[in-house]
């Protein structure tokens, strides 16, 4: 059955109205208070993302509140602008209708407690007087606009019967949507689906309204209780970007619309929703507000598309179906992030490795690589582009005579400091021990103790690839030898060994000029 709204006139049984409210119960989040200019930014960016209904704030609250609200519902066209007010305060429903009156189609939601424990200790009234004061709210709001929503404060704690003389009574004074919230987030998806039943089959009138869910995120359940309500016939989901509001927060709007779409098997609803729109939504808030979503967080987290195990690249770059239920694209993402680290198998190490542009590296060489980015990865959190540009490049050295093999450095400052060095000349191990001013000089020695050279050192210069204490270190070096300069570079995390890693790499460009000379054999 199609129902006539006032805003929406004939609603496809199926359509589900987006009603976000980051800017009201978001905005309630602790820290997270936005000031005009950042409400209009993200009022713009809710209608763009084509939200049906945005609840744009409390009028009532302060002058802020209801300037944001005013200003709103003058600059947005395509949306619904909703005021929220207390179904018995005092000047709440004139504020609000004030506030929604330039909106192009303007909705007041009232709303007060039912459960024992609100009005009890809360509201301090008896439920004839809540009963009253529903009437009356809704009436009130009737006067301002035809688009009234009434909810239920605490609705999921209502005793079933109690909540369906309120409903009926706020349909009967003019409410056209009827949200029965999880304010404390209490609730079970079984919960859900036997409160919506329940009224919608009791309820007299429930057939011309649209009812409405809205979920706390305490034990983690928005999501779930939010399409829970759905399958019992609720056809207005309450939410907000990045799932902000009060306490644990409210149901995530990015989630709900990706469960309808990625389950429209046996979820058969449909939005307004642009999905390739949510991601950017996303930012925008995170920028505002300075809060950061989580990395692991649904759709919207660094982490949501990023895959770092061997096995699951492996199966991505087969077939991204193996590991992704939906596309990065669909909500705004640019691609699925292959992430490099320990984990990693060469099918990823390969295809980043050919992205950079590193497509002709000889099997021997991709080897030596791929051992070496293992190795790092232990050491090191984050494989940025730079490290692996870093550790390939040290890799693909031309006639590469001399390897680095092992350092073992003391230093300190009672002592010389002495490095025993391990190369590999020529394909045969060497080892050289030596002492120096410093752990570096004493390594650049050893190289000297294995590798006879004049060469003299010019420059010596390291900094790091990346930030973090963990960085790679990247290190030049300049050794001149019969007036031929030559620059050597080398990356590792431990800065000694990148130190003789650029020396080492200096070293073998002298011995390509010194063999076009005259060919030699190396020796101390
Ligand atoms: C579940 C929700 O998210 S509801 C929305 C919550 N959001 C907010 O509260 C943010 C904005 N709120 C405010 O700025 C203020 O609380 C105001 C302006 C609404 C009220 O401020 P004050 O008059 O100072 O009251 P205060 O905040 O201390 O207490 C709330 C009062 O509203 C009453 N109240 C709460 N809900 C309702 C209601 N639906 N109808 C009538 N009165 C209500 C409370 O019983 C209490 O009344 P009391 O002062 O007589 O005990
Ligand atoms: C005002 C209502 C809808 C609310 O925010 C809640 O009960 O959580």
């Amino acid at each position: 059955m199609s129902i006539d709204h006032p805003s929406f006139g004939r609603i496809d049984p199926n359509r589900v109205i987006i009603f976000d409210t980051t800017l009201r119960d978001g905005e309630q989040s602790p820290g997270f208070s936005m000031n005009l200019a950042e409400k209009l930014r993200m009022a713009e960016a809710l209608e763009e993302l084509g939200v049906d209904v945005m609840e744009a704030g409390f009028p009532v609250a302060s002058k802020g509140d209801f300037d944001s609200v005013h200003q709103i519902a003058q600059k947005v066209r395509n949306t619904v602008v909703c005021a929220l007010a207390r179904s018995g305060g005092r000047n709440d429903i004139t504020s609000a209708g004030e506030a929604i009156r330039p909106a192009k189609r303007g909705r007041i939601h009232n709303f007060i407690s039912t459960s024992p424990l609100h009005m009890k200790y809360k509201l301090r009234m008896e439920p004839e007087t809540v009963l009253e004061l529903i009437e009356a709210g809704n009436r009130a709001s009737r006067q301002f606009t035809d688009d009234v929503e009434w909810s239920a404060e605490d609705g999921s704690r209502t005793d079933p019967d109690f909540l369906c003389r309120c409903v009926e009574t706020a349909i009967r004074a003019g409410a056209t949507t009827i949200n029965i919230p999880d304010t404390v987030g209490y609730s079970t998806p079984e919960d859900m689906a036997r409160i919506f039943t329940d009224l919608r089959t009791r309820v007299p009138g429930a057939d011309r309204v649209i009812f409405s869910t809205h979920n706390h995120n305490d034990l983690g359940l928005a999501v779930a209780n939010t399409v829970a309500a759905l399958n019992a016939g609720a056809r207005q989901v309450e939410c907000t970007i990045n799932g902000i509001g009060e306490r644990a927060g409210n149901a995530a709007l990015e989630e709900i619309i990706m469960v309808l779409r990625t389950r429209h098997d046996v979820l058969p609803y449909t939005t307004g929703i642009h999905t390739e729109r949510l991601l950017r939504t996303s930012r925008m808030l995170s920028t505002i507000t300075g809060f950061d979503v989580q990395p692991n967080k649904a759709i919207v987290g660094r982490n949501a598309f990023a895959h770092e195990s061997g096995i699951h690249q492996d199966g991505i770059l087969k077939n991204a179906a193996t590991y992704e239920i939906m596309t990065p694209e669909s909500v705004g993402w640019n691609r699925t992030s292959l992430v490099l680290g320990k984990h990693s198998g060469r099918a990823a190490f390969r295809d980043k490795l050919k992205a950079m542009g590193y497509e002709n590296l000889e099997e021997a060489q991709f080897n030596e690589a791929f051992s070496r980015f293992k190795d790092l990865a232990d050491r090191k959190k984050v494989i940025y582009d730079e490290d692996l540009v870093a550790l390939v490049d040290d890799e693909v050295r031309d006639h590469a005579r001399i390897r680095f093999v092992a350092l073992d450095v003391t230093a300190g400052s009672r002592r010389p400091a002495t490095a025993d060095l391990v190369l590999d000349v020529d394909g045969a191990r060497r080892e050289g021990h030596a002492e120096g001013q410093g752990p570096v000089d004493a390594a650049f020695n050893a190289i000297r103790a294995i590798v006879a050279h004049d060469a003299t050192l010019q420059l010596y210069s390291v900094g790091a690839v990346t930030e973090g204490s963990d960085a790679q270190a990247r290190t030049s070096v300049r050794l001149e030898e019969d007036g031929k300069l030559v620059d050597g570079q080398g990356a590792d995390a431990d800065t000694l060994v990148s130190a003789v890693r650029a020396y080492v790499h200096a070293l073998n460009k002298l011995l390509v000029k010194r063999d076009r000379a005259e060919p030699a054999a190396l020796d101390a």
